[in-house]
């Protein structure tokens, strides 16, 4: 029997699965960074001990069959993790429905993968689908409704990265608050995907949005004036010689970036 669920109706809020989770420092897994795939697991563990809140399995290589493995082995080090610090951390799978189906794991999809409402309605309702956005008009078109919205989006790229040049333009921080703001500003249905809540990951209500691309230690200020709920990293981890040591560094930076005064007003 499939898991999919029927869309909601029309005016219905969407769940807030996200609620809860700490959206301010998000790691994405890369094996080449990392020394290869059996080293991930170990560095997905050290990133949640040094303050990871979310991670995503991506591996653009192997079967389906090779990549589940691979997921299995970091979603059991996460929980690890999780077991010693008594967090939540929930792990997604990139681009692969059909492997996060299987295990029950999270989704992210971005453009040019399987379609988002496509995406959604074969997940289970529990779990999250995030979707990446480069672009205000994809921005427009993910909220647009009648249908669900991302629990998530990945605001893609911040700025220009080696780690991954297929990608649009870049938006610059700037680009990237705007997005912000406009999927914070979404409600869903009857009264929105959250409220306004104040909670880990910032204070505003509609969708999660997250910046990825060029975010390094000395990138993070400029991010954590802007109204993303957190950042996401490749190779600021995954190349790190210590990485609980480097996801640290990015969660102190973030908080300090937020403790600054908003520009032009004084400290
Ligand atoms: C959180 C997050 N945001 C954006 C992306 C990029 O997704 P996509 O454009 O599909 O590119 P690939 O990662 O699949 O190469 C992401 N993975 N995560
Ligand atoms: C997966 C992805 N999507 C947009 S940029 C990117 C890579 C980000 O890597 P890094 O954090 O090393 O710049
Ligand atoms: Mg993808």
């Amino acid at each position: 029997m499939s898991d999919a669920r029927p869309d909601r109706a029309v005016g219905e809020a969407q769940r807030d699965r996200g609620a809860g989770v700490d959206w301010r420092l998000y790691l994405v897994t890369d094996p080449h960074l990392g020394g290869g795939r059996d080293a991930v697991p170990g560095i997905a563990y050290e990133a949640v001990l040094g303050g990871v809140g979310v991670v995503q399995v991506r591996d653009k290589e192997g079967d389906d069959d090779e990549f589940a493995i691979h997921a299995v082995a970091v979603a059991e080090a996460v929980a690890r993790a999780c077991t010693e610090t008594g967090r939540v951390v929930p792990v997604f799978v990139n681009d692969r429905l059909d492997v996060a189906r299987e295990l029950g794991l999270h989704l992210h999809v971005g453009q040019r993968d399987i379609p988002f409402a496509r995406a959604r309605s074969a997940m289970p309702d529990h779990l999250m689908v995030g979707l990446s956005i480069e672009s205000d008009a994809q921005l427009g078109a993910a909220l647009a409704g009648p249908g669900p919205v991302p629990d998530v989006i990945g605001v893609s790229p911040v700025w220009a990265t080696a780690t991954k040049t297929d990608t649009a333009a870049a938006l610059g921080p700037e680009g990237a608050d705007r997005l912000a703001r406009a999927a914070h500003a979404h409600r869903s249905g009857g009264g929105g995907v959250r409220e306004a809540d104040g909670g880990v990951g910032g204070a505003a209500g509609g969708v999660r949005a997250v910046g990825i691309g060029g975010v390094t230690p000395a990138t993070v200020a400029r991010l954590a004036a802007t109204e993303l709920d957190g950042i996401c990293v490749v190779s600021a981890i995954m190349a790190a010689p210590d990485p609980r040591a480097a996801a640290a560094e990015l969660i102190a930076r973030w908080e300090a970036g937020k403790s600054l005064p908003p520009k032009g007003e004084p400290a």
